[in-house]
């Protein structure tokens, strides 16, 4: 049985692990973590991370072809093709410190694979890293000299959180990128099929291993643009009385523009977006290309913005202050359908909130009470001035309160925020909301999910992102 072993237990190691077994009866596939407690979750009915149709998937093969383990230096010794997935976050000290990716992660694996290696193998890049990594990782796997031959190859991986198993068994395309040697190609040859147990053909797309690399930090960097865009527009149709998803519906109808992808928002949160595109400045400010890095740097400069925009409106709103006023929050994970909260734009209003003084009553239906209160005390780096964003202080502490219910939450606040587009918050009974809290109510829609109209008819002061002014707000400009 040809074995497979995935270094890194996370949110891409764990689920396209659990869908190559699936496929792929006659694989061993193996994931490995120095994370104990994520393995051991991994190995329990509930399952680490939060993804719909994991759980049938895992147990579908788990203890069949399917193990979760942190036996690593065992089970990377054995197997013949080896996938990195551990995490590539951005530094956040030292050179290139807010924008280059870190690799600390990343060249431990590699080290111990250099280590403990005795057999060929191939060596899969999965994590996102910076062009040129595979030229890295070959140094540092060649150097031990003791006859064992790596070839790397450059697998990105596409999915998006939420949707994670549907985009695994129907990706859109597989990219393989490997060395344009005959080693090289058999290499990408024996990758290729294993996705093509259940990918068709014309859609695993081989090229050689820079083009892999930057495709992958390219595509999010698309993905993040298209967001910015309509955010940028968000503020220009408030600005006009234009309605931005009138806007992006008559755009989206051109072909050449396409309708996906264009829901303005309170900001792009996730794990990848702002990491990949500092990670892609980085590496342009390192080819002496400023233009293009300052071309990119716009995408996340008007995603800060936006949030900055969403938080300023919801203070100026209200006379201005939020001290000592209840705000609740409806949704904390940076999107639907995860309890990632990953540079979720809740905590960046949250944190802004608390700052002014309010008191702010979370509810999530995925988040956990100690991920809220851990995101909202961590230091952040301000990637653009390289100083520490300011954490909740220890006082702060007492202005929050988690709730397992909406209706618990939004009782007795001054204002609501709709910080993420979970389904549920479109049907909510929005009378009983309004019956529950202080007047006036302002509700603060940076999901665009509510009806404004029925709102304002209920009595709410609305605010919807990119959506024609309530006459109250006209009066009170924010400023972002
Ligand atoms: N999250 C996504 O949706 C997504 C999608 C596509 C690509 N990616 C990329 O994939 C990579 C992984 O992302 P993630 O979200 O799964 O991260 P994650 O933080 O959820 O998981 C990474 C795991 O690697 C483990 N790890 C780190 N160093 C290790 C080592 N030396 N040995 C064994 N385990 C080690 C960590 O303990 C952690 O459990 C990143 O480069 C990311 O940019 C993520
Ligand atoms: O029209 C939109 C679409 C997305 N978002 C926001 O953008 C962020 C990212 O969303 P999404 O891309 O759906 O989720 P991710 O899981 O971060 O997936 C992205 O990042 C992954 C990691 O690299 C890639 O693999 C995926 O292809 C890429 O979509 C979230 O905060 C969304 O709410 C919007 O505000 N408006």
């Amino acid at each position: 049985m040809v074995k497979i072993c995935c270094i890194g237990a996370g949110y891409v190691g764990g689920p396209t692990m659990a869908v190559i077994a699936l496929k792929c009866p006659e694989l061993e596939v193996v994931v490995v973590d120095i994370c104990a407690s994520r393995i051991d979750a991994w190995n329990r009915d509930k399952l680490p991370i939060y993804e719909p149709g994991l759980d049938d998937v895992v147990k579908a093969c788990r203890g069949r072809n399917l193990f979760f383990s942190t036996d690593i230096e065992k089970h990377v010794a054995d197997a013949e093709i080896l996938f990195l997935s551990v995490n590539t976050p951005t530094k956040t000290s030292g050179l290139g410190a807010g924008k280059a990716a870190d690799l600390t992660f990343w060249e431990k694996a590699a080290r111990m694979i250099a280590d403990v290696s005795n057999s060929d193998k191939i060596v899969v890049e999965k994590s996102t890293v910076p062009v040129k990594t595979a030229e890295a990782i070959e140094k540092i796997l060649n150097h031990n000299n003791n006859g064992v031959k790596y070839q790397v190859l450059s697998n990105p991986e596409f999915l998006s959180e939420g949707t994670a198993i549907e985009d695994l068994l129907y990706p859109e395309r597989v990219l393989i990128g490997g060395r344009e040697t005959p080693e090289g190609q058999k290499a990408v040859q024996t990758l290729k099929d294993i996705y093509a147990r259940w990918v068709p053909d014309d859609l695993i797309i081989t090229t050689n291993l820079w083009s892999a690399e930057l495709s992958k930090l390219a595509s999010n960097a698309f993905q993040a643009q298209r967001v910015s865009s309509i955010n940028a527009m968000s503020a220009l149709c408030e600005a006009t009385g234009a309605s931005v998803s009138e806007v992006a519906y008559a755009i989206g109808m051109d072909s050449r523009i396409g309708p996906k992808f264009l829901n303005s928002s309170v900001g792009f949160g996730g794990s990848c977006f702002q990491k990949d595109i500092l990670n892609l400045v980085y590496i342009c400010e390192c080819n002496g290309l400023p233009e293009v890095a300052n071309y990119w740097k716009q995408v996340i400069k008007i995603n800060d913005y936006q949030k900055r925009r969403f938080l300023n409106r919801v203070i100026s709103s209200m006379f201005n202050t939020v001290s000592g006023k209840k705000i609740a929050i409806l949704g904390f994970a940076f999107k639907k359908d995860t309890a990632d909260t990953r540079e979720s734009a809740s905590i960046f209003v949250s944190q802004g909130l608390l700052r002014e003084k309010a008191n702010i009553s979370i509810y999530d239906p995925k988040v956990t009470e100690d991920q809220i209160q851990y995101d909202l005390a961590t230091n952040k780096l301000d990637w653009d001035n390289q100083v520490p964003q300011q954490p909740m202080s220890p006082t702060a502490r007492n202005q929050v309160t988690v709730m397992w219910d909406p209706y618990e939450a939004t009782k007795g606040a001054h204002g609501v925020c709709i910080l993420t587009e979970w389904d549920e918050f479109k049907d909510l009974d929005y009378k009983k909301i309004y019956d529950g809290m202080q007047k006036p109510a302002f509700m603060f829609d940076g999901r665009n999910m509510v009806d404004p109209v029925k709102l304002r008819e209920i009595g709410f002061i609305v605010y919807s992102i990119g959506r024609p002014l309530d006459p109250w707000l006209l009066d009170m400009p924010a400023v972002a």
